[in-house]
């Protein structure tokens, strides 16, 4: 279980945000996160694993509060929190197979040269995941030679790496057509399903939300304006989160 308590965040700039956010994310759930551009979503995704610092409130998993840790202590958990972002994060000079491991850094001695980090057992590793995603023969190709939808899929894939208990995505999808946001949400699904980690994803489109989401919050203005069921956003629940003059496209 993921406790998120009266979270906030006020950026430098004076921007607030997070608003007092409160959720729990219960193991194996598949939570969508919803909301106008500029609601909170990222923010949100990247305080759980404190790429972004927040300025108050509780992380609690497994009983630890995550926003109290020492960085160091943070780096440890962090290893179990996966994440995929909307524009991949891809070493693009590098090889498919090089980003892959290295999603195996936190694990290892950073002493260690790059290519000498990597156990025989992190290459055999590296290769099952491309496969999970489906594209084991691009691995030595290099990453800027793949399309977007392939290069999410290793974004994936190096995600897998860490062996994550949480997967945090990022608007995973926003970069893609249609066709291919649907093979990336059913890499994640059966990640969920198969595997049974908690998949947080923030997304835009409701389609994607019904097809795969176990439940959603959405952010307006960083306050958590609906929690629930994705068949529970009927058209007055959709003004509320999106505003009275939103329209349905998806
Ligand atoms: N690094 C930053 N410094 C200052 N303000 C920021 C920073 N990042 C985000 N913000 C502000 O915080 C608010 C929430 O932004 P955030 O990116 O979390 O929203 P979002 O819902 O993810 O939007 P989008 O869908 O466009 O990615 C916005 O007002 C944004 O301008």
């Amino acid at each position: 279980m993921l406790e998120i308590n009266e979270l906030s965040k006020i950026y430098p700039g004076g921007t607030q945000a997070l608003k007092a956010v409160t959720f729990n994310v219960p193991k194996g759930q598949f939570l969508a996160v919803i909301g106008l551009s500029g609601s909170g979503k990222s923010t949100l995704l990247r305080c759980i694993n404190r790429l972004i610092e927040p300025t108050k409130g509780q992380i609690i998993w497994n009983g630890i509060d995550l926003a109290a840790l020492p960085e160091n202590e943070m780096r440890l958990y962090r290893r179990k929190i996966g994440m995929v972002f909307q524009s991949f994060n891809l070493v693009l000079r590098s090889t498919v197979l090089t980003n892959v491991l290295s999603g195996r850094l936190g694990y290892i001695n950073p002493a260690w040269s790059f290519l000498n980090r990597f156990s025989k057992q992190d290459y055999l590793d590296a290769m099952k995941q491309l496969e999970r995603v489906g594209i084991a023969d691009k691995a030595f190709q290099r990453a800027d030679e793949l399309s977007g939808g392939q290069q999410q899929r290793v974004s994936i894939a190096r995600a897998m790496m860490q062996n994550p208990e949480i997967m945090l995505a990022d608007e995973p999808v926003a970069s893609l057509d249609p066709v291919l946001a649907h093979s990336i949400m059913q890499y994640l699904d059966k990640i969920n399903k198969e595997l049974g980690v908690t998949v947080i994803c923030s997304l835009h489109f409701l389609d994607l939300v019904h097809r795969y989401a176990d439940r959603v919050i959405a952010l307006n203005n960083g306050y958590v304006v609906f929690d629930g069921l994705p068949s529970e956003i009927d058209d007055m629940k959709f003004k509320e989160i999106y505003g009275r003059d939103a329209e349905r496209v998806g």
